[in-house]
């Protein structure tokens, strides 16, 4: 397939700069030309500002149609998860790197075409509406050839190798071996909806239980149309996001801190069992959002914004939940961004933080006291790493044993929890995560 199409490498193209022979742009603004303006935002900001697609998508125009921005977003995460796929099928008619913007539009016009069953005229009209107006008869050119391909284009490419980034393949590939092929597959689809039950509710319609409890719904499901959620039935969480709070096994009446809690998932699952549960979180907007969550479930915490690594309790606590902050790629079904915003220079800052933070969180236990440490990351030195540094920290490791984990025996490598998005695939998949318990020496 390749020198085939090398063969045929800028044939037919118009140089940037060089006006097309037809007026590209048509007078009138072709419909559903907001929505790709607010899609290429999306991909300027994740891919070219490193921001988090959420945040991109916070910053989209408040006056944009829900349905348009719903739109954008299921683009944008298109292009992220299949960058260099895209990328690849595009290369061969580009004779020089275009600029930014008219590189979003081929991208995004080529995901249109070849992935998102878009009618080919529309997917064209709308990406040389969108590209600045000296590459419109460049973008016009190529995503007709990519048209005339079809999604055939994408056959024989090695997807998931194309759209893992090197750093990220390296890596996983260092720590798993070949079943780097499968977690890179598992990030080609998105992911389920899972929720975690209050006590005592009961499944909606539809829902797969899980063997560790997590509900699953179908992907794209939206929470807020369910029954039950209103009256705080239930909570987003993925499973394996709900395995540390398990794994904890929270008492009632304890004395729990959940170190870094919000959105509060985790808070929820303790306050949930009982436990007298104190929330710490330094971020004030995500504070406000852990508060609103909890109103929502009607359970109960004392929710405290500090920095976890300098605050020091009025009172040691009987166990700790320190979910740290991470790089999280584990999380890439769920955001796909997360593979182009990371970089490893991120991996080591994040090891620093959470070093200070189990450092900090060995001081606020009660002797004997039981620490869970997790990180949704698949960066080894975000999880596994960090055993050795915590006996430093006067902790001891408790291992895990796979009785613990029903139906996810191969989730306890060395007494420790990793879970892995090529998990379940029978049944969708599940975030990677890492987790480990320490008693206080
Ligand atoms: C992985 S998220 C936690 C998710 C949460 N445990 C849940 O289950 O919903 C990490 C959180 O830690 C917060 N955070 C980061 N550094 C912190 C620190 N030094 N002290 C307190 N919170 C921190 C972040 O703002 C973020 O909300």
């Amino acid at each position: 397939m390749m020198p085939a199409r090398l063969a045929r490498r800028g044939a037919g193209c118009h140089e940037a700069g060089r006006p097309p022979p037809d007026p590209q742009r048509p007078l009138t603004p072709p419909p559903g030309l907001p929505t790709r303006k607010a899609a290429r935002d999306l991909l300027a900001a994740t891919l070219d500002e490193r921001r988090p697609l959420e945040e991109a998508l916070e910053a989209l125009p408040r006056r944009l149609d829900p349905r348009d921005r719903a739109a954008a977003h299921r683009i944008a995460a298109m292009v992220l998860r299949r960058l260099g796929s895209i990328d690849e099928v595009l290369s061969p008619y580009l004779r020089k790197e275009p600029p930014p913007p008219a590189r979003h539009a081929l991208r995004i016009g080529a995901a249109e075409l070849l992935l998102l069953e878009t009618p080919p005229h529309a997917a064209v009209a709308t990406a040389v509406a969108l590209a600045p107006r000296a590459f419109a008869g460049l973008v016009n050119a190529v995503l007709r050839k990519v048209a005339a391909e079809g999604p055939a284009a994408l056959e024989g490419l090695d997807a998931p190798r194309l759209d893992t980034p090197a750093w990220l393949w390296a890596a996983w590939h260092a720590a798993y071996g070949p079943a780097v092929r499968a977690i890179a597959e598992a990030h080609r689809g998105p992911a389920p909806l899972d929720l975690t039950p209050a006590p005592g509710a009961e499944p909606p319609a539809g829902a797969e239980v899980l063997p560790t409890g997590s509900w699953r719904l179908a992907a794209g499901t939206r929470v807020t149309d369910l029954p039950g959620f209103a009256e705080g039935r239930f909570w987003v969480q993925d499973a394996a996001a709900a395995l540390p709070a398990l794994l904890l096994k929270p008492q009632p009446g304890e004395r729990i801190a959940d170190l870094c809690a919000a959105p509060g998932g985790k808070t929820a699952q303790l306050a949930a069992a009982g436990a007298d549960v104190t929330a710490v979180e330094r971020d004030a907007a995500r504070v406000a959002r852990l508060a609103e969550n909890l109103a929502r479930l009607r359970l109960p915490a004392t929710v405290v914004q500090a920095d976890a690594a300098t605050w020091a309790p009025p009172a040691p606590f009987d166990a700790i939940l320190l979910d740290a902050p991470c790089t999280a790629t584990g999380t890439i079904r769920r955001h796909p961004d997360v593979a182009h915003t990371k970089r490893p220079r991120d991996v080591q800052g994040a090891v620093e933080a959470q070093a200070r933070l189990i450092a900090a969180a060995a001081k606020m236990l009660a002797p004997g006291g039981r620490l869970i440490f997790a990180t949704c990351s698949l960066q080894r030195e975000e999880g596994e790493a960090h055993l050795a540094r915590a006996e430093g920290a006067g902790l001891r490791h408790d291992p895990f044993t796979p009785a613990e984990l029903p139906g996810l025996p191969d989730a306890v490598t060395d007494g420790c929890l990793r879970t892995r998005p090529d998990f379940w695939p029978d049944r969708g998949g599940m975030d990677g995560f890492f987790a480990a318990r320490f008693r206080r020496v």
